[in-house]
């Protein structure tokens, strides 16, 4: 059957159809510009002759069977190829590693899983660790890469994790947990399109730049329905360009502020001292008494409303004891007889009340509207709800709202609550108009019915069949230009269907607070290490962050490979966590390269030369394997940092550095989640006391290199 209800449209439904087409086809297409690179990378040949390529997304013949030419790597059949070993072989008998460049293929590795298979291809006795080791040695480009390739078993079973629940992902530093986490969201996004791709996911990591580096892997495996943020962008409409101090941030970020806050908003609903004189524009004075205003308030908090949803039953109440009063005296029969107004003077009188100007400025003395903002912007600048040794650390009458006040906007903004009866009465009215109109596309269709399928038999079911008006209407506001992701981070109250957070360990009580809002079926992934905690308002352990919202309910994975630092890196880095923890182990490295560190002791006043020297050499020695020096990252205290950027000009540094440059200058924080070829740590002794977890921030430090590490720290003169 050729027809369709299509070519019977009138000129509105084709366009609703077209446009929906149209949108189809252009996110297909920069889908397949997206995955083009590496479009297909494996084979997998079973014992029973079946034969599969596998790559970034599922294509298939354009033939009328639709023959499936290229498995997605997240379907089931695909498992294999990642899963099969020699002793478990799952019905392999061969597996293929393809390289490509461009649509050349470059390198074929062909591993032989059935030992009774005789044929020979001329690309065997290579395994699928040679492979992986390419991948570990390339050199850096300032961009994470994919490892759709290489995903490890141990991976492999993270990544494909039913999505319900919270799943804690705990590993050391290159384990992969930012990998694992995207490639996840990647198969997430697959295996439960339907609900997620609604909903959207959140990834949240802990610095823009690290967005930045990790921002290329999704779309690299086809999916673009993902929002990318830090929590201090969360709250739509403010950008958090300022900074706090570590010990400002750490108040902050503490559970005890959604108390603070609560108190701080509850302080903004005062009563009169003992009297408040309204001057009415009709009825003269209009004494509001302290008794009559604390009966309203009470009956006002006692409505469990937030903030600004109880003012209206604060105003209605003093307004009614207002009304009262007036009616009192105007009505007062001089010889002591009952109240000579009746219900309609007194109607009256109430309306003139309600509309007083004089009156409503009292209210709003009493009770005013609030916004997150000045609610915020009131509370620091005067932090009275806060004990006295803090409200100095984080007082503040101007400046930029910082990452850390972006929690505390959402919380006020929870605890005030906002009218919006009149946002929601327009957006029903639209949505009523979509109705009408869907109901008016199925009207077309259902009348082409008559000519269209006059053959009663038969089986193709045209639009009105399946849908309704109301759903139809649904369908077309999913047809909004803006993607769900893009919806999301405009909307404050959005509920994503999952959240990944990276370098969980990093975030306060409060940012925690703030994105479990966002995801109230708490399906969530959580990667993290608590050995890298940096900042001060960080958690400690998994189960404080999580027992206030799901109990002991969360599922915990360790990865223990570390993918990322060569052997003879990871032992400095160890000895550095083992002066303080003596039985510390760290990941068991997969590979070493047999180049030590080179540390470099200097006077305190040679620490920047020293490390110019070091920087500019080290990349030249080559024995890691990589063919490129790829990038070099020199890590140092922010104080040493704007005299290296004068003597290494060439070197991106700052609030947002671009981690594509060959040389990057970091301070510890800023490295985190990061990874380049080659890594100068300057002065580690000052990293390392320079805040309460500066021993995690100089581990931090230590493993970032893919191959080298430098150390330039000071000695005994
Ligand atoms: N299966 C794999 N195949 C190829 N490369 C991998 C694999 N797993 C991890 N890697 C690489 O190892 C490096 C470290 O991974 P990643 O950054 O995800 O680790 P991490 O655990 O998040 O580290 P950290 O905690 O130090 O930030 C990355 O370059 C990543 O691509």
């Amino acid at each position: 059957m050729s027809r369709s209800v299509a070519q019977v449209g009138t000129g509105r439904q084709a366009k609703v159809e077209r446009d929906v087409r149209t949108q189809e086809q252009a996110a297909r297409l920069s889908q397949l510009n997206a995955v083009e690179s590496g479009l297909c990378f494996g084979r997998i040949d079973f014992r029973d002759g079946a034969e599969h390529h596998i790559g970034r997304i599922g294509m298939r013949e354009d033939d009328a069977e639709r023959t499936p030419l290229l498995i997605d790597w997240r379907a089931p059949v695909a498992r294999p190829f990642y899963l099969a070993t020699g002793y478990s072989p799952m019905g392999l008998s061969r597996r293929r590693h393809l390289t490509t460049r461009g649509r050349e293929v470059t390198d074929l590795h062909d591993e032989i899983m059935d030992l009774g298979d005789a044929t020979r291809t001329g690309y065997e006795n290579r395994d699928a660790d040679e492979v992986l080791l390419a991948a570990l040695n390339a050199a850096r480009t300032g961009r994470m890469t994919d490892i759709v390739q290489t995903i490890q078993a141990e991976q492999d079973r993270i990544i494909r994790a039913p999505h319900r629940g919270v799943l804690v992902v705990e590993g050391g530093p290159g384990t992969g947990k930012t990998a694992v986490a995207l490639h996840r969201a990647a198969y997430l996004l697959y295996a439960y399109r339907e609900q997620l791709a609604r909903r959207a996911v959140l990834i949240v990591g802990p610095n823009p730049a690290f967005l930045g580096y990790i921002g290329e892997v999704l779309p690299s495996l086809g999916e673009t329905g993902v929002l990318l943020a830090t929590t201090g962008e969360l709250f739509p409409g403010v950008t958090a360009t300022g900074t706090d101090t570590p010990a400002a941030a750490a108040v902050k970020g503490g559970t005890a502020m959604a108390d603070v806050l609560a108190r701080a908003v509850r302080d903004r609903q005062t009563v009169p001292e003992r009297v408040t004189a309204i001057e009415h524009e009709d009825h003269g004075t209009l004494p509001l008494d302290r008794e009559s205003a604390e009966d309203a308030r009470a009956a006002a908090r006692a409505t469990g409303l937030p903030h600004n949803l109880a003012r209206p039953h604060f105003a209605f109440r003093v307004i009614d004891a207002l009304t009262a009063q007036l009616a009192e005296r105007l009505g007062a029969d001089p010889y002591g007889g009952p109240n000579l107004l009746g219900a309609d003077d007194i109607a009256q009188l109430g309306k003139e009340i309600a509309t007083s100007p004089a009156v409503h400025a009292a209210i709003d003395e009493l009770w005013p509207h609030l916004t997150p903002q000045r609610l915020l912007a009131d509370f620091l600048a005067d932090p009275l709800q806060l004990p006295e040794h803090e409200q100095a650390l984080v007082r503040r009458s101007d400046g930029p709202w910082t990452p850390a006040d972006v929690p505390l906007l959402d919380e006020a903004a929870e605890l005030l609550g906002e009218d919006d009866s009149a946002a929601r009465a327009a957006a029903e009215a639209a949505r009523q108009e979509q109705v009408a109109y869907a109901q008016g596309v199925l009207d077309v269709s259902a009348g082409s019915k008559t000519y269209e399928f006059e053959d009663e038999e038969s089986e193709v079911l045209a639009a009105h069949d399946v849908i309704d008006a109301e759903r139809f209407a649904e369908r077309q506001e999913e047809a909004d230009t803006r993607s769900a992701a893009e919806r999301a981070a405009a909307d404050r109250t959005w509920a994503f269907g999952h959240i990944v957070v990276d370098e969980a360990q990093e975030l306060s009580a409060m940012a925690w607070r703030l994105l479990m809002r966002r995801c109230p079926s708490r399906s969530m992934t959580l990667v993290g290490d608590p050995a890298q905690t940096g900042d001060a308002a960080g958690c400690d352990s998994w189960q404080q962050i999580l027992r206030p919202y799901v109990d002991d309910r969360w599922t915990l994975e360790r990865l223990g490979v570390n993918y990322r630092t060569p052997a003879e890196i990871m032992e400095v880095a160890a000895d550095v966590r083992r002066a303080e923890e003596p039985d510390f182990t760290p990941p068991r490295s997969v590979r070493s390269t047999g180049e030590e560190p080179v540390v470099v002791t200097v006077a305190q006043d040679e620490l920047v030369t020293a490390a110019v020297e070091l920087a500019l050499k080290l990349p030249d020695t080559h024995r890691g394997g990589a063919v490129s020096p790829g990038r070099l990252a020199v890590i140092a205290p922010a104080t040493l940092l704007p005299r290296l950027a004068a003597a290494l000009p060439g070197a991106s540094h700052g609030e947002t550095p671009d981690l594509t440059r060959p040389t990057v200058l970091l301070t510890p924080r800023q490295a985190k989640g990061l990874e380049f070829d080659t890594v100068v740590v300057v002065d580690p002794d000052t990293v390392r006391t320079a805040s309460p977890r500066g021993t995690n921030d100089l581990y931090v430090a230590l493993t970032r290199p893919t191959q080298r590490l430098g150390v330039v720290r000071t000695g005994a003169a």
